[in-house]
């Protein structure tokens, strides 16, 4: 497999649009879709092509400078209403992820006084790099926060994918365990398979293959009986959204969240300011729910009787009561987190 790019999501100078690396084919195929239609780009996201919050960010910042080459042909006032129904668009593809819809509206925000299509194409561009290299900052400096609370040698549980391919490049909970590695703490890494779509068994051990960092791929459910063992010393995950009484992360992570709580292993939560949401209550949240077919099918096999429904939230609130700390960009949140509750 060549791979030729450590970035997820980037700009293409020369052919004006948007490459990805395409995260559902992984760990079988390394293959970078070039993507120059807003239309592809929100069927990218809606099919978890591209996927992981602050990836998502990059997504829809990009996504706003394609829209503003896709239209032109048009007086500005029409141009605006195009680029923030596309916008309106990209943001609905997934609702959980407030990176996205954060990414978008910076993007919107920065071209909005621009006087001429050419001005709004270049800020739209030069700000959505912006929000890509301030992601490989953030990243790396959440690392080298959370690595502090890392023991020397350690075995951390984590859940789903918050790993290089989840941003623009490091990662938010596998970037504090690459920040711990790197400072020549001896970690191993218990990657859970996050059904249904297995970000975790897919991408999360694949990483960190990559890097060498030795990892072991668990069922989900088979997470509370290595805490109960003695074997997991600490749980990271990453985060979609934060508001003052919950973090929103993948399925499974709030079961993951009570059960380190029941055997006394800390819960980390690692993630940019850009993922928090201060003024959301875990109530109001929109959770997105996902097709039958993502549970019902593995590739063309049936695991269900065509008869039944399923239930398939894509996320769970787990409660702040249950987080022992926030690594940030800025540093480490503790309870209560409601004091100094991060604004992006
Ligand atoms: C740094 S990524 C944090 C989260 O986005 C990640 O843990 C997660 O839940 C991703 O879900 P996904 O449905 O694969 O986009």
């Amino acid at each position: 497999m060549k791979i030729n790019n450590d970035k997820t999501i980037f700009w293409n100078y020369d052919k004006n649009c948007i490459e990805f690396v395409e995260q559902t084919l992984l760990p079988v195929q390394y293959n970078i879709i070039e993507c120059d239609r807003v239309e592809r780009l929100a069927k990218a996201i809606k099919r978890l092509e591209v996927r992981g919050a602050p990836a998502l960010g990059v997504a829809g910042a990009f996504g706003i400078a394609l829209s503003c080459l896709e239209h032109d042909d048009c007086n500005m006032e029409a141009f605006f209403k195009l680029v923030s129904d596309d916008a309106k668009y990209l943001k609905s593809t997934r609702p959980t992820a407030v990176n996205l819809s954060w990414g978008i509206t910076r993007v919107l925000d920065k071209i909005k006084s621009s006087g001429t299509l050419k001005e709004a194409r270049e800020t739209a561009l030069m700000e959505a790099e912006a929000v890509a290299r301030e992601d490989e900052a953030m990243c790396h400096s959440i690392g080298n926060y959370g690595a502090e609370y890392l023991p020397d040698k350690c075995t951390v549980l984590t859940h789903c994918n918050a790993g290089a391919l989840a941003c623009y490049t490091w990662g938010t909970a596998l970037g504090v365990i690459r920040s711990a590695v790197k400072a020549g703490k001896d970690v191993s890494v218990i990657s859970c398979e996050t059904r249904p779509l297995n970000q975790g068994s897919r991408l999360t051990a694949w990483e960190l293959s990559r890097d060498n960092i030795p990892v072991k791929t668990i069922t989900d459910s088979t997470a509370a009986f290595l805490m109960k063992k003695g074997e997991i010393d600490a749980v990271i995950v990453g985060a979609d959204r934060i508001t003052p009484d919950a973090v929103f992360n993948k399925i499974g992570t709030y079961m993951h969240a009570v059960c380190a709580r029941y055997h006394n292993i800390p819960f980390y939560v690692a993630a940019p300011y850009s993922t928090f949401d201060a003024t959301g209550k875990e109530s109001d949240i929109i959770i997105e729910e996902r097709d039958r077919e993502e549970l019902a099918f593995c590739g063309n096999k049936q695991l269900m009787p065509k008869s039944v429904p399923a239930i398939n939230y894509a996320f769970d609130p787990t409660p702040m009561e249950l987080v022992t700390a926030i690594f940030t960009e800025k540093g480490v949140l503790k309870p209560p987190f409601t004091k100094d509750f991060p604004i992006a």
